[in-house]
């Protein structure tokens, strides 16, 4: 079932060779029979532990090859919050919304840190106030013309493979989207094809990149005795000498070009405005903007055309408010036409909350002791979320958590970003994570999300292939991503479409 990702995306499956690694080291650790145990400080109570830890290496191996699906049987077993021992770092799960929110949103000022890595970069507050003013609702705006032609774009894109072939598997479409997406906006550039030959040397990097960014370059973060291996690969080295020597200078003469634009874009607004970025910073934020905003828009359309395809009456409902609207505007919405498509906009938001795209957040690193109703959460600890498990509570759901049911947002069309910045009985979703770290790609995302939705909807219409129904239950992790398994699906031409 993998070999299809695998051969798209080969980058993302390094994960396995470090758990071999890691199989190796555990039985030299065994065999030396000198185990180190960490002292642990007395908690109020003992956070619960699953049984399957190894000494030294913790339960880097029982975790498996879906530690989502791990997680949340473990969360099932011990409770909403348990404790995950990941080599020398102690990490703690929480599967509870309101418990997540207390820890996350309430402690934030102790519970905002991220975790040390070796390749990624922390995003200083200064940089994430930064970005997020370049990427604003009214920033947005100024880009929206750009998006809708790269949706526009990916439509004629899909229609045409569907003629072509037998159908369609998106996710590499939706990647080419995305890429080209953040590029304009980023620096006033696009590519022509999947085959063009700054489009390839930019993916080269991307992969590198979440090469780096996994677990197999980083091993000596979890377990130390991983730096003698380091000390003779010279697993650092290569991240050093492949940052500076390929990734700097790629994206250093993206900005070049983009400072030489007329139009506005990123680069330009990061650069003349009042912000304390060094060349370096600017370049660091940039890359990671790249990467942040490519995989998660394409994994989280991906997941969007699944359920349309599962849900072909939400399809339909879907495609007759978009009639409606272009029928009264001649013109295809965008996200500032949200309340008079409150259908759609419910679907994009239900799908977030169905399937998460970032199935376990992203950690957060506690710098200050925090005291969790009965539990002390140590400084030093990482807290990763559920959030499958968060997105599908009943208390916070109370509506069918575990259908797929878009109806439930009828009344709350709030920005994803009010949603985020409002009461916590009012949010929609988590996908965007928590408190101080919140993803500053909110409103970019959902202004793409939007364009790539109803854009597909307003001229197609996506059915099954004879090979059956994409599976909406099993799914692949791809480094922080949870990709569908591999399906192939028909973006058929609507005759009546309006859009011509
Ligand atoms: C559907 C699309 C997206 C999803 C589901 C998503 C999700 C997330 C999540 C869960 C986090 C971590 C939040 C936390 O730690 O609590 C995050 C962080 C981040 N996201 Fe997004 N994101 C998306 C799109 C984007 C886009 C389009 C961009 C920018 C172009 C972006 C840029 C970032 C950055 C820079 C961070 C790091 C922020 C920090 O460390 O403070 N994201 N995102």
């Amino acid at each position: 079932m993998e070999t299809y990702y695998k051969a798209l995306l080969p980058y993302k499956f390094e994960k396995e060779k470090a758990l071999s690694a890691i199989a190796v080291t555990l039985v030299i650790l065994y065999a030396s029979s000198k185990l180190i145990s960490s002292p642990n400080k007395k908690s109020s109570k003992e956070i619960p532990m699953h049984r399957s830890a190894y000494p030294y290496v913790g339960h880097l191996l029982s975790l498996g090859k879906l530690p989502t699906t791990t997680v949340a049987e473990w969360h099932k077993e011990l409770g909403p919050i348990i404790k995950i021992k990941m080599g020398a770092q102690t990490w703690v799960s929480i599967d509870n919304p309101r418990l997540a929110h207390q820890l996350l949103v309430i402690n934030g000022s102790k519970t905002s840190s991220r975790p040390e890595s070796y390749f990624s970069h922390t995003y200083s507050m200064g940089e994430k106030s930064a970005v997020s003013s370049a990427i604003s609702p009214s920033q947005i705006n100024i880009y929206m013309p750009s998006i809708e032609n790269h949706a526009k774009r990916l439509v004629d894109k899909l229609i045409d493979t569907t003629k072509k072939e037998s159908g369609v598997h998106p996710f590499i479409d939706l990647e080419f989207f995305s890429i080209n997406t953040i590029f304009a906006i980023a620096f006033g550039r696009q590519f022509s094809s999947v085959d063009d030959p700054d489009f390839k040397g930019l993916t080269v990097l991307i992969e590198e990149g979440m090469k780096y960014a996994g677990m197999e370059y980083d091993l000596a973060t979890y377990l130390p005795i991983f730096s003698i291996y380091d000390f003779f690969t010279g697993a650092r080295a290569k991240i050093r000498s492949s940052i500076k020597e390929r990734r700097d200078p790629c994206f250093q003469k993206f900005i070049k070009e983009g400072l030489q634009k007329s139009d506005p874009n990123l680069v330009k607004y990061l650069k003349e405005g009042n912000f304390d970025f060094s060349e370096d910073d600017l370049t660091v934020v940039l890359n990671d903007l790249v990467g942040a905003g490519t995989d998660t828009i394409a994994v989280t359309l991906t997941w969007n055309i699944t359920m349309m395809v599962r849900h072909p009456q939400v399809q339909l409902k879907a495609q007759e408010e978009i009639d409606r609207f272009i029928k009264s505007n001649d013109r295809l919405p965008t996200i500032n036409d949200k309340e008079e498509l409150p259908y759609c906009f419910s679907v994009i938001k239900e799908s977030m909350r169905y399937k998460s795209t970032v199935p376990l957040g992203l950690p957060h690193l506690v710098d200050k002791d925090v005291q969790l109703g009965e539990y002390l959460i140590e400084k030093g600890t990482v807290i990763i979320t559920d959030m499958t498990n968060i997105q599908r509570n009943p208390e916070f759901y109370p509506d069918m958590p575990e259908s797929f049911f878009p109806e439930r947002y009828m009344n709350n069309l709030k920005s994803m970003q009010a949603a985020v910045n409002g009461k916590f009985e009012e949010r929609d979703h988590f996908a965007f994570g928590w408190g101080r770290r919140i993803c500053p790609g909110i409103n970019l995302a959902e202004a793409e999300l939007f364009a790539g939705f109803v854009g597909i909807l307003s001229r197609c219409s996506i059915i099954p292939t004879d090979e059956g129904m994409p599976d909406a239950d099993g799914f692949i992790h791809c480094g922080l991503t949870m990709l569908p398994l591999p399906f192939k699906v028909k973006f058929v031409e609507r005759s009546d479409s309006l859009i011509k």
